[in-house]
């Protein structure tokens, strides 16, 4: 999915701020944390890094400019009947949480039952890229997933696990290492019927 995300994107391209800092300004700010962490910004190792932060943070922040009715815009209505439960599992995402701008990384699922056609299984994950690449937490992403859906799909009902492990627990603060933050949300059918939510957790694998 990488591949996909524009690292050099225009610093006015972002609807959700006012402006955007300059690129000089970004990296100047990079310099100063550099700096405020202990170290020297104008020794040689670090030289380029300012540039390649800014760079970095277009790729890690790109869902930003990232829109997700752009993504679930086309669906496909040819499935021979099929309207049972679709269910993508595993996709894999790397977000930030918003406190600390420190990662927060693991696994989403997301299930839905089709109402009027079907959407590509890879706009699944490419949803899941358009909030991840944000400063987030867990239950604020795992609600724009599914709103989004909705949105978009109107589906008879909608399931999203996020599974994560939050790096601002692990590698500082608490220091509590193997934990693994779980957030779920179901709507519609999903949200009614505890046989769909035991449907979706048994296809997940969730123990
Ligand atoms: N609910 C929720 N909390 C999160 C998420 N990501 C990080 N946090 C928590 O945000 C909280 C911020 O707490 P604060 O007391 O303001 O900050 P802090 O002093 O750095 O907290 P510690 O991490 O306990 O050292 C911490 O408890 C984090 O574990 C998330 O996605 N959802
Ligand atoms: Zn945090």
């Amino acid at each position: 999915m990488d591949a996909h995300v524009n690292p050099l994107k225009p610093a006015t391209a972002n609807s959700n701020v006012p402006s955007r800092p300059s690129r000089e300004e970004a990296e100047a700010a990079v310099r100063t944390l550099i700096a405020w962490a202990g170290d020297d910004p104008n020794r040689e190792g670090l030289l380029e890094t300012p540039a390649r932060v800014a760079k970095a943070y277009g790729e890690l922040f790109a869902g930003y400019d990232l829109d997700a009715k752009a993504v679930l815009s086309k669906t496909f209505k040819e499935v021979g009947g099929y309207d049972d439960l679709v269910l993508v599992k595993g996709i894999p995402f790397y977000a930030h949480c918003e406190h600390h701008m420190v990662p927060f990384y693991g696994q989403a699922h997301i299930a839905y039952l089709p109402h009027d056609g079907v959407v590509g299984l890879s706009k699944l994950a490419r949803l899941v890229e358009v909030f991840a690449r944000r400063l987030q937490t867990q239950e604020t992403m795992t609600a724009q997933i599914i709103d989004a859906i909705n949105e978009n799909l109107g589906p008879r009902g909608a399931a999203v696990m996020l599974e994560a492990e939050h790096m601002c627990m692990t590698m500082r603060g608490v220091r509590a290492h193997d934990v693994k933050t779980v957030t779920h949300r179901f709507t519609g059918v999903f949200a009614e019927d505890r046989v769909e939510q035991d449907r979706f957790f048994a296809m997940v694998g969730h123990r």
